[in-house]
């Protein structure tokens, strides 16, 4: 059977130059932080009569004032310099998300005020307002944690705030809600783990911003206070003596350079693998709004993003398109011949004619990277497909038990008398009367209706999470059309398939769809979903000029009525949510 690969399972992690140099570093100064104070403290603290020494084989910096070693001391307060900005980080990070949950939590006029209040707080230098606050709590390092870490607070609060809006209109926590889930686990199951991503992202540079502060009010006296020492207060004793000892502010200087450009490498190499083209934006310097905006759909089934389609001749034949579908969703995609639906759905299977291109930043389906070479095999066992024209998917020479059965002999290894069995099921189970005995039939003894439904019970047999419907009804009768939009109503509901539906006809695409892409001239123009085509809100006047080719909705309807949906095995009508609303 299919390996089901897990919907919200994260795409592959994209390991940058910038994240790999940033992580070393972060990775030496932690090394630092553990084995300095270990073998270097004597160094760095005991008090000798060779004070003010230049650099020299022992003491390569130089010593201090009082004798100590400048480089023993300077990497022996890498310790402290990053406990306290990592105390600090937690702090902003902590305040930030309980504030922001808070807000978000907040009747309309609180929130709104709220969030006024904290947009004036991030416009507001933190390092003063640390300033301010370590002035009022008086000098010392726990103060200055303190401090730095309220002044981080307002900017975690606002991207909380907003993801938390961003998330809250997903489906999943509408659900959620509706059944009366308490809203601390709304918070703690759906909302926090979707918004983990921008938070670490914003915690990598705000940690950066920290060890800068936090050395600064060390610098000006205000943290750090004597015997401790941390890279500001080392830079503040050497600040006295800079003319005649200009080392004493190298050694600090240098390795608070080092973490801070460690840092920052880690926030933006964390930024761009989690929004390839977003980069250092995303790190929370624009609008968390916006960042969320251009963040992964980490629930979706399948992820397509900036997808581009290229012929040989250079012209682009899908511009950009993207989009996602949800597990168990359908979603339509829509739009007259040429418009480059076929060709979207095909970069999607990996189908793609050799001569053309496809590109894409994100193009993923469960964990399942699809534009790495992947194998056929597993490729067939989680995307199903259904072709437009049944009369032409088989081989005329063939008995249809040979060409079904195909899928489950070479791509899940079973035996011939197994895959038999299993497909004589399925095609029970598509509602094919006397199935045994349509599998030593050929095609031509089949219906149009039956043969697109056997095609669609040996595109489902392995099945898959995605079913890719290229035109499945364009070529059959509108009352044949019926059956098979029913079979793919009926895996849908039953099996919790999620389908890609591609029709030029907009009436069949809203009969079965949650949601509709209107594509033309290979870029998507207008997103509905199923209910606002049924009411009518389609605003782009493309889509309005689609609806309006349609043939009418009364006459469809007649088609889709009880009767009219029993077809040659004698089903039952299909639900009524599903059938086209005029
Ligand atoms: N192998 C190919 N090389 C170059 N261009 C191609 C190739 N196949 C298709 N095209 C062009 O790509 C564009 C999009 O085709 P696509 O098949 O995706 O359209 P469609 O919306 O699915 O239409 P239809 O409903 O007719 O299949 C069309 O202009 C088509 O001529």
């Amino acid at each position: 059977m299919a390996s089901t690969s897990s919907p919200s399972a994260p795409r592959r992690f994209r390991w940058t130059p910038t994240l790999i140099i940033g992580l070393v570093m972060m990775a030496g100064m932690v090394l630092t932080a553990i084995l300095a104070p270990m073998f270097l403290t004597a160094q760095a603290e005991t008090l000798t009569a060779n004070s003010r020494q230049g650099p020299s084989a022992e003491h390569w910096l130089g010593t201090d004032d009082f004798g100590r070693d400048i480089l023993a001391r300077s990497l022996v307060a890498t310790r402290l310099t990053l406990v306290m900005s990592v105390a600090a980080t937690a702090i902003a990070v902590v305040g930030g998300i309980v504030l922001g949950s808070a807000v978000w939590l907040a009747p309309r006029r609180v929130r709104e005020a709220a969030l006024r209040l904290i947009e004036s707080a991030v416009a507001y230098p933190s390092l003063i307002f640390a300033l301010i606050v370590a002035a009022i709590l008086g000098p010392g390092s726990v103060n200055a944690v303190i401090a730095i870490g309220l002044a981080g607070i307002p900017a975690f609060t606002r991207l909380t705030a907003n993801l938390a809006a961003s998330v809250s209109h997903r489906n999943y926590v509408t659900t959620a809600r509706l059944l009366g889930v308490p809203t601390p686990r709304i918070i703690s199951r759906h909302l926090l783990p979707n918004m983990a991503e921008p938070l670490l992202v914003m915690a990598t540079s705000n940690f950066a911003l920290s060890l800068l502060e936090l050395s600064s009010l060390s610098f000006v006296g205000l943290g750090v206070q004597s015997p401790d020492y941390d890279y500001g207060r080392l830079l503040n004793e050497g600040l006295v003596s800079i003319y005649s000892q200009p080392l004493q502010v190298v050694g600090p200087s240098i390795m608070l350079l080092l973490a801070g450009v460690g840092a920052m490498l880690v926030g933006d190499g964390l930024a761009a693998a989690a929004d390839p083209r977003g980069g250092r934006k995303f790190a929370g310097r624009l609008s968390p709004t916006r960042a969320m905006g251009t963040g992964a759909d980490r629930e979706a089934l399948l992820e397509v993003r900036d997808l581009v389609v290229t012929a040989p001749n250079g012209k682009d034949l899908v511009q950009g398109v993207s989009f996602s579908i949800q597990p168990g969703q359908v979603l339509g995609l829509v739009g007259e011949s040429g418009s480059g639906k076929s060709m979207t759905a095909m970069a999607v299977a990996g189908l793609l004619p050799e001569e053309v291109r496809r590109t894409a930043s994100v193009l993923r389906l469960g964990d399942m990277d699809l534009t790495a070479r992947n194998s056929p095999a597993e490729l067939a066992r989680r995307i199903g497909l259904v072709y437009q024209d049944p009369g032409t998917t088989f081989n005329p020479a063939l008995r249809m038990g040979t060409q079904l059965t195909e899928v489950q002999r070479v791509h899940l290894g079973q035996s011939g008398k197994q895959a038999k069995s299993t497909m004589v099921t399925a095609l029970d189970e598509m509602r094919i009367t006397r199935p045994g005995a349509r599998m030593d039939q050929h095609p031509h003894e089949l219906s149009g209706g039956m043969l697109q439904r056997a095609m669609i019970a040996s595109s489902t047999v392995a099945d898959p999470v995605l079913l890719i419907a290229d035109e499945p009804t364009t070529a059959l009768d509108v009352t044949v059309q019926a059956e098979v939009l029913r079979s793919l109503y009926r895996i849908n509901k039953e099996r919790g398939t999620a389908i890609l539906f591609i029709s030029h006809d907009i009436g069949v695409v809203q009969e079965l769809c949650d949601e509709v892409l209107v594509m033309n001239g290979g870029r998507i123009l207008e997103r509905l979903t199923g209910d606002q085509l049924r009411d009518g809100q389609a605003a782009h006047p493309y889509t309005r000029m689609l609806l309006a080719a349609t043939p009418s909705m009364t006459d469809r309807r007649e088609f889709l009525t009880a009767d009219r949906w029993q077809d040659d095995a004698g089903t039952e009508p299909i639900p009524t949510e599903a059938k086209v609303q005029s």
